[in-house]
């Protein structure tokens, strides 16, 4: 399950986001910077406002003038009670002797050390925070209106990252002028949170305010504890339409679709089965074509959409995974990745290889959610008939 971080500057915002359901309610001054601190004492009034009803964080800080400096702002942090304290590091030899300094607070603060996603991070360095007994990893953007997380680091880096702070037993968090589009791009990456500021505020402007539609929004678009008890791929099945479906007779129980295609993408990827494909870039293009459930609804919400960023991030993320065999696997690993989508209906990948032939060669697969129909009639057998059914035989 992934957690959505809502950073916060006063009690009032607090509270307004603690009413639209953020998992973790994070102090800082935007004013000063990614990563700016507040006054310690309007933390320590946050926390005893919140009284552990959310988890609480804070920034440290991103630039110290020596190690003793960034143990006293995160010593003077964690005294406010907050349950995380974060820091911001370079990537470079003073970031380095910043985390090891810190490893002198291990067991004493929960510590998030914080990468800058455009500041070519190094990820080796999640092993030392880990060493060092820190609790957790982010990914942030240190220049604000400079892009998003995702201009910056593409989704098979993201997916590295992530990975790697699992790995070495870290919490791992994303954040970076993250808006309502990249959060279903983000979540299958299952990052331990997503952290927003700008997205959330009045006029999107980070130094604003907390909107609370906004703050709706983007928690709409994160499955909450209740949600994620139910297996991915049916958590968002519309039952009631599908029951109703149900009714009708069994010619008529089509769904209603829609189609959201990529064509003609042409990705160099390193395939093939042979000796000499293996470190060889080849030109693989890319049709895939999804069918999805049309929304019940007129809407221009991104919460009943299905974007085709999600079809070019699925592939993305299975090449970054290293070199692919057989492009029947590609094909089908593009099908699954794309089908767990609760939208997702049905759908026909054609992946084909340009650099072979004088033409192309390839591969086409169709693929179908075969199990809405089954869950209905495991859960409603009256309504689809198969109650019926098996008191005849
Ligand atoms: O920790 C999360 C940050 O506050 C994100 O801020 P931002 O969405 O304005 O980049």
């Amino acid at each position: 399950m992934t957690l959505m971080l809502a950073s916060v500057t006063n009690p009032a915002e607090a509270e307004a986001v603690w009413a639209g359901g953020a998992d973790i309610i994070d102090l800082k001054d935007p004013a000063k910077g990614a990563l700016g601190a507040l006054d310690a004492r309007v933390v320590a009034e946050v926390v005893h406002a919140i009284a552990k009803r959310r988890l609480v964080s804070a920034t440290a800080g991103d630039s110290f003038a020596s190690p003793e400096a960034v143990i006293d702002a995160v010593v003077t942090m964690a005294a406010t009670g907050v349950d995380y304290v974060k820091v911001g590091f370079s990537s470079d030899e003073a970031g380095a002797d910043c985390i090891r300094a810190l490893g002198s607070l291990a067991g004493k603060v929960k510590l998030v050390g914080v990468l800058f996603a455009d500041r070519e991070p190094d990820l080796a360095v999640l092993r030392l925070m880990a060493e060092q007994g820190f609790v957790g990893a982010m990914l942030d953007t240190a220049a604000k209106g400079d892009g998003r997380l995702l201009d910056h680091m593409d989704v098979a880096a993201l997916v590295r990252f992530v990975d790697q702070c699992r790995e070495v037993g870290l919490l791992s968090g994303l954040a970076g002028s993250l808006e309502a589009p990249d959060v279903p791009r983000l979540l299958p990456l299952q990052p331990t949170y997503l952290g927003f500021r700008g997205t959330l505020c009045h006029g999107r402007s980070r130094n604003a305010s907390i909107d609370a539609a906004s703050v709706r929004m983007i928690r709409d678009l994160i499955p909450c504890e209740g949600d994620s008890q139910i297996a991915p791929a049916e958590s968002r099945i519309d039952w009631r339409f599908l029951a109703a479906r149900a009714h009708a007779a069994p010619s008529e129980r089509t769904i209603e679709t829609d189609r959201v295609f990529v064509h003609d993408l042409v990705i160099p990827c390193s395939i093939g089965a042979y000796d000499f494909e293996r470190g060889l870039k080849q030109n693989v293009r890319f049709n895939i074509d999804v069918d999805i459930k049309r929304a019940q609804h007129h809407s221009d919400d991104m919460r009943d959409i299905f974007s085709y960023d999600l079809i070019v991030d699925a592939i993305k993320i299975i090449l970054g995974r290293g070199h692919v065999e057989l492009i029947e696997t590609l094909a089908r690993d593009i099908a699954e990745s794309v089908l767990s989508h609760p939208h997702v209906v049905r759908l026909c990948v054609r992946v084909e290889k340009l650099d072979v032939i004088c033409g192309m060669v390839g591969v086409e697969i169709k693929r179908e959610r075969a199990t809405e129909l089954a869950a209905v009639d495991r859960l409603f057998p009256s309504l689809t008939g198969a109650a019926g059914n098996t008191r005849s035989h």
